[in-house]
């Protein structure tokens, strides 16, 4: 299977010391693995798929696909040669050729009629078998983008780049394209790396998502261990909503935190004491481990011990006022038709806590409310 094996890249614009847009870089994608690289705008990593592409050589580290270093001390093998497929942002067929045309634009070793079954095979694939004599403006975005993959897909490549390609796309499509995608790159079992800001895109889509920040790969888990156990708050904050509160660890076992809220469960793992690693690093390829362990697996915390506790917003449930939950005051309501956000209020919290609620919602700002914790939290020591 076509591995990716990106190890130890650095890559800097020549601004000087300490300008380094790639900061020593590993990561891994498995054969057949569709894998998000989210982070924040200018974390680097479209510079990161440029040099897997060979469009940019990197400082120092090495590419490796499918066993084959691309990129490396004295190797530069050209993006060309590289058996990479790219599906860009936007606007990326040739607007003068058909769909076909432009589908079958990397087959030119093949013959004629092999070319026109491959073609109308990667249509069907993404959905547009027929639309081959249509021309690029006569099809909608999304289906632009799809031709985009099947462009891309259509010679067979070890490796497929998409670098934000659901951009474009207003929110209304961009699920139905984002599924559609994701289905037709493992009905091909290609290897797949996508680049993104969006971190619903990400969870959604990707078998396992590489957080990065300032050049660097700072947790790698499936979307689910990342959202669930961030390495750190900046983390949680970044994949998702979350309630980050200031705690102590007490209890047997240092198994609950002290919180505004009430004394909260810990995850298992999450003051280091029962050895269980929580940012799912265990599990990837062991190269590209969040440098903030999550929870602070390992490190000794015991009672006493202070941190942050994080909370996911449908961890929390509202109560009655006159209940025994701690107390709060509702300040906001926001309505998102799916769901609904409340931001209460709580004596010895900053700013507000965000609580989700699914059903109707019965609170005004200004009413005073109890409030719940359900389910167990993640826990980051302060660094000692
Ligand atoms: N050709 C270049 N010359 C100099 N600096 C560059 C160049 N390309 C990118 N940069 C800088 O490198 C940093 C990382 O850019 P990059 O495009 O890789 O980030 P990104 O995470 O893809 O951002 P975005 O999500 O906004 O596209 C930014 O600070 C950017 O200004």
């Amino acid at each position: 299977m076509n591995e990716l094996r990106i190890a130890d890249v650095t890559k800097s614009y020549g601004r000087g010391p300490g300008a380094a847009v790639l900061d020593d870089l590993s990561l891994t994608v498995a054969g057949g693995e569709l894998v998000a690289v989210l982070g924040p705008s200018g974390c680097g990593k479209t510079t990161l798929l440029r040099i897997v592409a060979g469009f940019l050589r990197p400082d120092s580290g090495t590419v490796g696909i499918g066993g084959r270093t691309v990129a490396g001390p004295g190797v530069h093998v050209p993006p060309e040669r590289r058996s990479v497929g790219i599906v860009a942002q936007e606007g990326a067929l040739f607007p003068h050729l058909s769909v076909a045309r432009n589908v079958a634009f990397g087959l030119t070793g093949a013959a004629r009629a092999e070319r026109r079954v491959r073609t109308e095979e990667m249509l069907e694939l993404v959905g547009l078998g027929g639309y081959g004599d249509r021309m690029p403006h006569e099809l909608s975005g999304g289906q632009q983008q799809r031709v985009a993959l099947a462009r891309a897909l259509a010679p067979r490549p070890a490796l497929v780049l998409l670098d934000e390609p659901f951009n474009a796309l207003d929110s209304g499509l961009r699920n139905g394209v984002r599924a559609d995608v994701a289905a037709a790159l493992r009905a091909t079992g290609a290897t797949a790396l996508l680049v993104t800001h969006d971190q619903q895109e990400a969870l959604s889509i990707a078998d396992r998502v590489a957080v990065m920040r300032s050049g660097k790969v700072v947790q790698y888990g499936t979307p689910q261990e990342v959202y669930r156990h961030p390495a750190d708050a900046w983390v949680a904050g970044f994949v998702g909503d979350a309630v980050l509160l200031p705690a102590t660890v007490e209890g047997p076992g240092n198994t609950t935190a002290a919180t505004a809220l009430g004394p909260v469960p810990l995850s298992v793992g999450a003051t280091g004491t029962a050895g269980a690693t929580a940012n799912g690093s265990a599990s990837g390829s062991g190269s590209a481990s969040g440098s903030g362990s999550a929870a602070g697996a390992g490190k000794a915390a015991g009672d006493g011990r202070n941190g942050t506790v994080v909370l996911r917003p449908e961890q929390l449930k509202l109560s009655p006022a006159d209940s025994t939950a701690v107390r709060g005051t509702v300040a906001g309501v926001h309505f998102y038709g799916h769901d609904a956000m409340v931001a209460v209020a709580v004596k010895g919290v900053e700013g507000t806590v965000g609580v989700r609620l699914a059903g109707p919602v019965a609170v005004r700002p200004g009413d005073e409310t109890g409030i719940l914790v359900t389910g167990e939290a993640a826990f980051h020591p302060e660094p000692s």
